[in-house]
């Protein structure tokens, strides 16, 4: 347990690292509830992203980001869930591990969502990449959609994910080995 310095597009903040496991800890990057983070962070990932039609997340973290970056730019996002709600219909699935969660998870979009990505130039985006499994999930789902994976982007990179030359990211944020 501890704290780590970082600026995010031009705003420092004081992060908690928290353990994961026996051997690891990382440091939560929640941002949730921080509005000048999002809209700046969306910001300066416009400006480096690819031209696209949608942007897409999975929930929940991810949400705040999509939104903004879509508010900022194409207007359009979707979000992949997490859950079967009762009005997805026809929901098509993929199966999520992340670090942050020990079982494996799901990750699902209804019929009306997955027809909206169809044939349509998607950005992928998320708050943090680690293992890089999250952006695979939602790649793979975007991809039995029918859409057209133009790039995948997020905030901050830990642990391997960090010099990945196939993910568009701002800043880089380290593992905590004990
Ligand atoms: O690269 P990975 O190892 O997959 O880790 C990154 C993912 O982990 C976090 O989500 P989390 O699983 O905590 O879900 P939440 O947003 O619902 O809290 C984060 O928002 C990413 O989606
Ligand atoms: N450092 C981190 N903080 C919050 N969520 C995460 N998901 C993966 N790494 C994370």
């Amino acid at each position: 347990m501890g704290t780590y310095k970082i600026t995010i597009a031009g705003h420092e903040r004081e992060l908690e690292f928290f353990p994961v496991s026996d051997k690891l800890d990382i440091a939560a990057f929640i941002m949730f509830g921080d509005v000048e983070i999002t809209e700046a962070s969306a910001k300066e990932l416009l400006k480096i992203c690819p031209e696209h039609d949608v942007v897409v997340t999975a929930e929940a973290k991810g949400i705040p980001l999509c939104y903004e970056m879509a508010r900022q730019g194409c207007k359009n996002y979707v979000v992949a869930r997490k859950g079967v709600k009762v009005y997805m219909r026809n929901p098509i699935e993929v199966n999520v591990k992340s670090i942050t969660t020990e079982n494996e998870q799901k990750l699902y979009l209804g019929e009306g969502d997955a027809n909206f990505i169809k044939g349509k130039r998607v950005l992928i985006v998320d708050d943090v990449v680690s293992t890089g499994q999250s952006l695979e999930a939602i790649e793979e789902l975007v991809t039995k959609a029918g859409g057209n994976i133009v790039g995948k982007a997020a905030v901050l990179a830990e642990g391997d994910a960090r010099g990945r030359k196939d993910i568009i990211y701002l800043e880089e944020l380290p593992l905590f080995f004990k």
